[in-house]
């Protein structure tokens, strides 16, 4: 079961309010997917997750299939039972994985070859092998098996990298029989507007329910990112939801929604919460910065999270220094908040009719805002 209903659109940009209905619920997009590689968002519950807005997660082909394996957490019921998250999951297909963690990694027509990370013991992941691991893990909306090519590739290679990708969509398109389950093609062609097109062409020739634009924020500035992103988007059948893989920051979730994006996943606010980086309405804090020493402050003032309603920054800094555990639920807690609340403030701001035109403010740490 999978539908994507357009809601609203905006008439200043391409953004428009969508709902994306899965067997485990509604996704109301634009929306910001927190990432939960090893079958959890890092040092949250479901729970907190839920009291944060996220309304679906993501999980990681090539960390569960590495460890503990596809085949228990089938045995043990799937992902959704796995993890207690009742809700949508989208797993990524770990063609981006196995070249992020392998620079080993070999590539033929028949898949990706590579040593595990963890024992060195050697794997072949091919698009079926993919397919199957998503199937087995039962998530909502699973991703097709693509190789991701390096932002310095030539044109050539990244032609040949694009072609492979194709082939390799079709194939799991082929071993895809799982119901109640959707399958995403996902876009290459590297750092070519030319190849952008030509792929989004044979993506779409194949068909699926959902588009993912992949092989961006791979390393390449951001401004050709955003060029490459604007290019893209309108590629894709508008309706169907689309999906800028690895993006991004807050200001390039607005960026990228008025480009007409619905689906993003970033590990910046998991990642950053872990080494002290917290975003809020008056911009970055680094909460180890002595200044909050004596604060008695919440993080955010207008935030009305757990950690932002229960906790002084004094805490919060103390249980940072301290490198006391509860720091990283507290700040990936408020972290995942922010995210989930700036996106709700853009649905709001499409359902309204108003300007997408704010921006996330400079960091309060550079600032001499006082606060
Ligand atoms: C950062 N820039 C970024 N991330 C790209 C991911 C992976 C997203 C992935 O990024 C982390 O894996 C490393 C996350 O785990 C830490 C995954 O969450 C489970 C997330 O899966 C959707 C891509 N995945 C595929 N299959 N194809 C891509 O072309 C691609 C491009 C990305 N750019």
């Amino acid at each position: 079961m999978f539908e994507f209903e357009i809601q609203k659109q905006h008439t200043a940009s391409r953004a428009r309010l969508g709902a994306v209905t899965t067997v485990h619920g509604t996704i109301h997009t634009p929306a910001f997917m927190p990432v939960g590689t090893q079958a959890t968002v890092k040092a949250l519950s479901p729970e907190d997750l839920k009291d944060c807005g996220a309304e679906i997660i993501l999980g990681n082909t090539y960390h569960l299939y590495l460890r503990p394996g596809h085949k228990l957490i089938e045995q043990l019921g799937g992902l959704h039972r796995f993890m207690n998250w009742d809700r949508p999951i989208l797993t990524d297909s770990g063609g981006y994985q196995v070249f992020s963690l392998n620079d080993l990694a070999k590539v033929t027509e028949d898949g990706v070859t590579f040593r595990s990370h963890l024992d060195g013991s050697l794997h072949l992941l091919s698009p079926e092998l993919a397919v199957e691991i998503q199937q087995a893990l039962g998530a909502d909306i699973i991703m097709a098996f693509d190789e991701p090519t390096p932002p310095d590739a030539s044109e050539t290679q990244t032609l040949k990298s694009l072609e492979l990708s194709t082939r390799w969509a079709a194939r799991c398109r082929q071993a895809h029989t799982r119901a109640g389950q959707t399958l995403f093609g996902i876009v290459q062609g590297g750092m070519f507007k030319s190849l952008r097109t030509e792929s989004a062409r044979q993506t779409i020739d194949l068909g699926f329910k959902g588009y993912a634009i992949g092989g961006l924020s791979v390393g390449e500035e951001k401004g050709v990112m955003l060029e490459l992103a604007e290019h893209t988007a309108p590629l894709l059948p508008e309706e169907a939801p689309r999906y800028l893989m690895g993006v991004g920051t807050p200001d390039d979730l607005i960026d990228c929604v008025k480009m007409g994006i619905d689906m993003f996943d970033c590990v910046l606010p998991t990642r950053n919460a872990r080494n002290g980086t917290l975003y809020t309405s008056r911009g970055k804090v680094n909460i180890r910065n002595a200044r909050h020493r004596s604060s008695d402050l919440p993080l955010d003032p207008e935030c009305a999270c757990y950690t932002c309603t229960h906790y002084s920054r004094a805490y919060l800094r103390h249980l940072y220094v301290a490198d006391e555990i509860f720091a990283m639920r507290l700040n990936s807690l408020h972290n995942i908040a922010f995210f989930q609340t700036w996106m709700s403030g853009i649905r709001r701001a499409i359902a309204d009719g108003r300007p997408l035109d704010w921006r996330f403010p400079e960091s309060e740490d550079s600032g001499n805002n006082g606060s």
